[in-house]
């Protein structure tokens, strides 16, 4: 027992010291040790189907196949651009009746709210001292949000876009990479295969995302199935009638059937062969059907759990605590080899 604390101890510290190098490979943390599941989703805006196909679905099978595992409503995220306090508070509460809606289980998974685990930003801070730059920028979180959120300006170049400053820029890629090294499998569009990457239905070369201006782009959960409908029948195709699958030469069509078959379970080549004789106009209405279907039972439960605020706040709260537990324990030990205790 001793031996494996002591052995514990030294993979921390030889990560540490690889971070203050910015050595190319730091060690991987606890290699050995349980896995645990660790992914989170930003409060801010509707959950839409690339949310639910991309990460919510696979985080509910992830449930049964690994005893710990954590998704967090990544609040402190969301500030990095303004956020007014009050829509902030029940966008919270919003998501955490969409995500038990969706299936997270509390007795599953622990399910909590980013700021309410103050260690998270302490460990941040002690990362940020450590790490440094061009290592940071290594990360692919990083490099992908810094294109997505901050238009491509890196703090390397001191520069500065939209509303957030350097300073955030860099603290963002510290929070991320906080949990980046962290014992935990990180889940997200990158890392499982399984995963599907839904494009916007006006933009196949772009992705599927809450802040798209374009409002026939992105299919939120919440919408009702004439919206649905309409959006699929804007959504861009091409000129050939044909449902085939063909996603570098037939983006638009391609996104759609992709969609399809992660709706319904079925295979591509599946939906494609029972798609043989109709045209895309049709198809993508039957598309849209399916979509209403598979969302339908889920908006039905988001609006029965939004009606009970103390449960959802009840939920958050337990889940909060249980993941303060864990990353005491964590931020205790980084304490120590850092010299606080
Ligand atoms: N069009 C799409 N197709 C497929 N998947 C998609 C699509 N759009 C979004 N996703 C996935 O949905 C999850 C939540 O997205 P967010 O933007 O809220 O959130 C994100 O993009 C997180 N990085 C937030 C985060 C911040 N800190 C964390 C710590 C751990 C894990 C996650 C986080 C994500 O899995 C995202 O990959």
């Amino acid at each position: 027992m001793a031996l494996h604390s002591m052995r514990k101890a030294r993979e921390r510290w030889s990560f540490i010291r690889a971070l203050h190098k910015g050595s190319a490979a730091a060690p991987a943390l606890q290699k050995d040790s349980k896995k645990r599941v660790f992914s989170g989703i930003q409060p801010t805006g509707i959950l839409h189907l690339g949310n639910y196909l991309g990460a919510i679905e696979s985080w509910v099978r992830l449930q049964d196949e690994y005893d710990s595992v954590l998704y967090s409503i990544v609040d402190l995220h969301s500030i990095t651009v303004p956020q007014d306090p009050a829509v902030l508070r029940q966008s919270i509460l919003d998501m955490t009746a969409v995500l038990l809606a969706c299936g997270i289980n509390p007795e599953k998974s622990i399910l909590f709210q980013q700021s309410q685990v103050s260690e998270h930003t302490q460990l941040s801070w002690i990362l940020s001292c450590m790490v440094r730059l061009p290592r940071l920028q290594h990360l692919h979180q990083w490099k992908v949000h810094t294109r997505s959120c901050w238009g491509g300006s890196s703090p390397a170049h001191g520069t500065s876009s939209g509303s957030s400053t350097r300073f955030q820029q860099e603290v963002w890629g510290v929070l991320s990479s906080a949990r980046v090294h962290s014992q935990y499998v990180c889940v997200g569009v990158f890392n499982l295969a399984s995963m599907k990457k839904v494009k916007s239905l006006r933009d196949p070369s772009a992705k599927m995302s809450k802040s798209d201006p374009d409002k026939l782009a992105t299919v939120r959960i919440t919408d009702s199935p004439e919206e649905i409908v309409q959006k699929f029948r804007k959504a861009v195709t091409d000129f050939t009638s044909e449902v085939t699958y063909d996603p570098a030469g037939r983006a638009g069509v391609s996104n759609i059937v992709a969609v399809h078959a992660a709706v319904t379970g079925l295979s591509v080549e599946e939906v494609v062969r029972r798609s043989a004789g109709m045209n895309t106009a049709r198809y993508k209405l039957a598309v849209a059907d399916a979509v209403i279907e598979k969302f339908a039972p889920i908006k039905r439960e988001i609006e029965k759990l939004k009606l009970d605020k103390d449960h959802l706040e009840k939920v958050l709260q337990i889940g909060s605590a249980k993941a303060k537990e864990l990353a005491y324990t964590v931020c205790q030990e980084v304490k120590k080899l850092v010299g606080f205790l």
